[in-house]
């Protein structure tokens, strides 16, 4: 799973030169640079609140107030306008959805958005449906949806529009072991057909099976980025885990759980 031979410059679907984001005094993004190819799954990770769903926001057109340029299929986006958008999926984080409508509603609602045929949409909204062993919720309002089924639907609205590049944020939240695998298959199958995928996640072992290159975020800088091998080499540690724990200075776990259980029976530090 080589990710750095032979790209070529018009292969580059995703690139961010010099980009930097404040909010008040915060600096959350310090000059981030990244070329992204066609055909990469891009595990995105860092810590809480490093700033990677920002990114995502801001490659969506979601927040312009941004230093620096962000191009997507060879356009800044700060001034080629929305059509970019039609090719781009997202499942957001908090998946926010329209609850008083039913699946195929919603989904109709969305494949609309992106210009699709209404039969198109009907079409394969009750395939991905069938496919998720959720047939018989299509006409089923969401709101009586448990975590994983709205996930699905998310997931299914994220790609009816056979986007070219697709952002995913904790796509896989809530979602059983055997939907797991699905997604997992379908993420891959996507990629080797060409498709890019911008994947952000706290699951280290999904992100280390799934990506074919690693992006590590931290102090507003990218501190990492190769496949995982590349990243086990530089980093002489066996799993994401441990590369994440070391590239981020973090050895106290164990600390901070008995500190947190000594409040927890103690209601102090002290024990
Ligand atoms: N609208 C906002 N106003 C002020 N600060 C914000 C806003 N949105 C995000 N931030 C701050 O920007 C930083 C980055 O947030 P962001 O949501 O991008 O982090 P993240 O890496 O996605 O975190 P997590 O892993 O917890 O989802 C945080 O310090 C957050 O408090």
């Amino acid at each position: 799973m080589g990710v750095e031979v032979n790209k070529l410059a018009e292969d580059i679907i995703l690139s961010l030169k010099n980009v930097a984001k404040s909010y008040g005094s915060t600096q959350v993004l310090d000059s981030i640079n990244l070329e992204v190819y066609q055909g990469q799954i891009i595990g995105y990770i860092g810590p809480n609140g490093a700033g990677k769903s920002t990114t995502v926001k801001m490659m969506l057109g979601l927040i312009s107030d941004f230093e620096g340029d962000i191009e997507i299929f060879g356009k800044n986006i700060k001034t080629s306008g929305v059509a970019y958008k039609k090719r781009i999926g997202y499942v957001p984080e908090n998946g926010e959805i329209y609850d008083s409508l039913t699946p195929i509603e919603y989904l109709s609602f969305v494949g609309g958005l992106y210009g699709m045929d209404h039969d198109v949409i009907i079409r394969k909204a009750t395939e991905m449906m069938r496919l998720f062993d959720l047939e018989d919720m299509l006409h089923t309002r969401i709101s009586s949806f448990s975590k994983g089924m709205r996930q699905k639907v998310l997931f299914i609205a994220s790609i009816i529009h056979n986007p070219d590049l697709l952002f995913l944020d904790e796509p896989l939240s809530g979602l059983d072991a055997n939907s797991m695998m699905i997604v997992k298959e379908i993420l891959d199958q996507l990629a080797n057909q060409g498709k890019t995928i911008f994947y952000s996640s706290h699951i280290m072992d999904v992100v280390e099976k799934i990506s074919n290159r690693i992006v590590l975020l931290a102090n507003g800088q990218i501190v990492a980025d190769g496949t995982f091998e590349q990243l086990q080499q530089q980093n002489k540690e066996g799993s994401l885990e441990e590369i994440f724990n070391q590239l981020t200075g973090f050895d106290q776990h164990q600390e901070i759980a008995s500190s947190f259980v000594s409040i927890v029976e103690n209601g102090d530090t002290d024990g």
